[in-house]
């Protein structure tokens, strides 16, 4: 068992990068996923659904994400933003989502999302916002196959990590770890250069960038910064 001080994870254990495609340029979306697809590029891709009900946006849905799944083999992680996802499950699994996330805000009957995902032959995610106590995820640790610590108040991207996030990373590593589950330890909002390492170092399976994969100099060179200062050049 892992203890806050030392390092949660072996050091030769990769971290996933999923590039959130919030930030891409959505009129090659087509380019944009061949280059996430290519070498140098991403494992996953993610996808923010958002409503503007459980967050104070809306980005894109069901259409889209079936316009990926058809041009792009990556894996597609769905991060629904959505108010009672119970609803839309089926649909989503249906357009291609390979991973379904959800919030516990979100729903009254987390395990019973949980669980409607799992039967749709998905991988169940679960997320919380960061006034969430970290205490509302955790009769459902042992059901899931990822967790999702959200570093921002969701519904934008290119906003500033939440130092506090890293704290609720360790937690969370070590529940995982107590109950001996292999579910994938995930990080999104503020995702940087700056604060990757110490997001592995603390635990973290899988990073969501937006902003820093889509700079200027684009998605490649993006993943490339990330992957050097995690040491997977
Ligand atoms: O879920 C999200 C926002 O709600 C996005 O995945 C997230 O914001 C990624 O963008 P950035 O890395 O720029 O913060
Ligand atoms: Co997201």
């Amino acid at each position: 068992m892992n203890s806050a001080s030392s390092p949660a994870r072996p050091p030769e254990r990769s971290v996933k990068l999923a590039p959130s495609l919030l930030s891409c340029d959505f009129s090659r979306l087509g380019e944009e996923l061949a280059v996430l697809g290519g070498e140098g590029g991403a494992d996953w891709a993610h996808v923010d659904v958002m409503d503007g009900l459980f967050v104070p946006n809306l980005s894109f849905g069901l259409p889209i994400l079936s316009a990926a799944r058809r041009v792009s083999p990556l894996f597609m992680d769905v991060h629904l933003m959505i108010e009672r996802p119970e609803r839309l499950l089926r649909d989503f699994a249906g357009a291609g989502a390979d991973g379904l996330t959800v919030h516990v805000e979100a729903t009254a009957h987390i395990h019973r999302a949980v669980g409607q995902i799992k039967e749709l032959g998905k991988r169940a995610g679960v997320t919380l916002n960061p006034g969430t106590p970290l205490e509302a995820v955790r009769p459902v640790l042992g059901d899931v196959d990822l967790v999702l610590v959200m570093s921002v108040n969701p519904g934008f991207g290119g906003q500033r990590f939440i130092p506090g996030s890293l704290e609720r990373v360790r937690t969370l590593r070590r529940w995982l770890d107590e109950i001996g589950s292999a579910a994938e330890l995930q990080v999104d909002g503020g995702v940087t250069p700056a604060n990757a390492r110490a997001l592995a170092d603390a635990g973290a399976s899988c990073l969501v960038a937006g902003s820093a994969v889509y700079g200027p100099d684009g998605a490649r060179a993006g993943l490339a910064r990330l992957r050097a200062v995690l040491g997977e050049n």
